[in-house]
């Protein structure tokens, strides 16, 4: 398959303090690359950066992030701006701050088609055509987001996303807030959009379980940078690395308590 995100050398630093430094990560069209370790180690800010915003948020960032065959570090902020919706997107972890609160998602949905270039009847015939491969209504476009269940909003969210056209989701802990039930059909979701539309997805979490389920290859990042990377099932069943086999072991610890609390 062919690479649709390429990343070397990358760091991104606040003051003298490098928190990120990545040597090289891909990501293939059609793939689901998870992106794991603990807290701080810079999995958020890698997909900020890959976004162009980490910028806004006051960090220094040097080295190569090339998307779709353009070299994003550096870039004009105008054209990063283009690029974001019509080539990659971010499917945040509560949708609910994503959106107006003054206006139906639908309404939300045709401003940013309209912005992007759409005619009116083109904006809703795409709107439309996003919201059923979500598997939603097109009911729920008249609705306000405080109208929508966390995992409608989600899916809205994931719409927005395709209608606009985006080749990547960056998704950063999209379903951490959401209830397991829930959680589990966002990651469906994003796994059938996969195979359908062949659409790429940075899966940024901290849960080793979620990404076990969801991902084709994991990343495990510690203290900025990059531990190891495999196949999932290689990864999961047979990590290299030291710190991988920590996480597992601290996951399955996890997992082990949760089910004593359960049956208590
Ligand atoms: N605006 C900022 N100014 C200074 N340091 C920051 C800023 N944003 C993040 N950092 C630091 O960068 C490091 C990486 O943060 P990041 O949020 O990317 O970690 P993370 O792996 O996503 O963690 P979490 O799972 O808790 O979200 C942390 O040490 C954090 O304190």
């Amino acid at each position: 398959m062919a690479v649709l995100l390429s990343v070397r050398d990358l760091t991104v630093s606040f003051g003298t303090r490098a928190v990120v430094d990545l040597a090289r990560l891909d990501l293939a069209e059609g793939e689901i690359l998870g992106l794991a370790g603990e807290s701080g180690a810079g999995k958020s800010l890698t997909g900020l950066t890959v976004l162009g915003l980490s910028e806004y948020a006051g960090a220094r960032v040097t080295g190569s992030v090339v998307l779709a065959g353009e070299e994003l570090v550096g870039a004009r902020r105008r054209r990063l701006q283009q690029l974001r919706g019509s080539t990659m997107a971010l499917i945040p972890q509560s949708p609910a701050g994503a959106f107006n609160p003054v206006l139906t998602v639908g309404t939300t949905m045709l401003r940013a088609l309209r912005l992007h270039g759409d005619s009116r009847g083109r904006a809703r015939q795409r709107a439309a055509e996003a919201m059923a491969k979500v598997r939603l209504e097109t009911a729920h476009l008249r609705r306000y987001p405080h109208q929508l269940s966390g995992g409608q909003l989600q899916r809205v969210a994931i719409a927005l996303a395709l209608a606009l056209g985006a080749r990547l989701l960056v998704a950063d802990e999209p379903t951490s807030a959401l209830d397991v039930t829930v959680q589990a059909e966002i990651c469906a979701l994003l796994g059938a959009l996969r195979d359908s539309e062949g659409v790429a997805v940075l899966f940024i979490s901290h849960d080793l379980a979620v990404l076990g389920a969801l991902c084709d290859r994991i990343a495990v990042m510690r203290a900025g940078r990059l531990v190891e990377q495999g196949p999932a099932p290689e990864l999961l069943t047979a990590p290299r690395a030291d710190y991988t086999r920590e996480l597992l072991a601290a996951a399955l610890r996890l997992g082990s308590g949760e089910e004593e609390a359960d049956g208590a």
